[in-house]
């Protein structure tokens, strides 16, 4: 798939503990795809073996059909915010933009272009030190979109918004779908979530429990938490028709 994602049987074992069970599933270019599941289900680890940061265990996770590794250009290919940290707290929200540029080789005209996308151009000035969570939220992202990558992966990218924060954060996501872009965004917020994505992949216990468009999944009048709850609460569920299955089946 071109500029989408692509999980295939990824497993990923930590001695006796598996966090995340040969799950599959893809995600497509031009729609906003949210990545839920309880504490625990395996959604950073799946994420970080996207990113090339863990080594599966068995299975591939692709970005445009190539492991993180074999990305000629990984800035460019996918961008991705896994927490708000990471930042030098003495150094300005622009200069730290302006230094990955620099390291990326992306012309430094992005920066104020970034900045400007994720709100901070009238911040971009103030030491990070002093920023909100919110606001390095928004630095993180404004990193992450540095190199105008295809793919974004963000890692609870509403974590510390306030009201009009997430409402820009959806703007934002929606705007960068519409545009082409494959946006994969965890979250533990369903209210948000329900309101931001047009997919969503639902874990638990390191398992696929759901793969689908949102409608499909509240189209009985369910919201999407009691949906969620459905889900993951079920021993063992087929992930195509969310109907539950004999855990002896898997
Ligand atoms: N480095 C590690 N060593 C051992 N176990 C790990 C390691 N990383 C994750 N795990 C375990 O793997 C499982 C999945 O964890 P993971 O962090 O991927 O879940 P998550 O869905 O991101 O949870 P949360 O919503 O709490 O962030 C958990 O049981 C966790 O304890």
């Amino acid at each position: 798939m071109s500029g989408g994602i692509t999980i295939d049987g990824l497993t990923k074992r930590y001695g006796t503990v598996t966090a995340v069970d040969d799950l599959t599933f893809d995600v497509e270019p031009g729609v906003v795809t949210g990545f839920l599941g309880p504490n625990g289900a395996g959604k950073t680890t799946t994420l970080r073996m996207l990113l090339g940061l863990v080594t599966p265990t068995a299975g591939r996770a692709l970005i445009d059909g190539r492991r993180y590794a074999e990305l000629t250009e990984p800035r460019r290919a996918v961008g991705a915010v896994l927490e708000a940290t990471g930042f030098h707290p003495g150094r300005s929200g622009r200069d730290h933009l302006r230094i990955l540029a620099l390291a990326g080789g992306i012309p430094g005209s992005r920066v104020e272009e970034v900045l400007d996308r994720v709100g901070l151009a009238d911040s971009g000035h103030r030491r990070v030190g002093g920023y909100s969570l919110g606001m390095r939220q928004r630095l993180g992202l404004a990193a992450a979109l540095l190199g105008e990558p295809k793919v974004l992966v963000l890692d609870e990218p509403a974590n510390g918004l306030d009201p009009a924060g997430m409402a820009d954060l959806r703007d934002l996501l929606r705007d960068l779908a519409d545009e082409g872009h494959t946006v994969l965004m965890s979250s533990h917020v369903l209210s948000e979530v329900a309101q931001t994505v047009d997919r969503v992949v639902i874990l638990a216990g390191g398992t696929l429990r759901y793969a689908g468009p949102l409608t499909e999944l509240t189209a009985k009048g369910e919201t999407l938490e009691a949906a969620f709850l459905r889900l993951t609460s079920a021993p063992d569920t087929d992930p195509a028709t969310g109907a539950t299955t004999a855990p002896a089946h898997r």
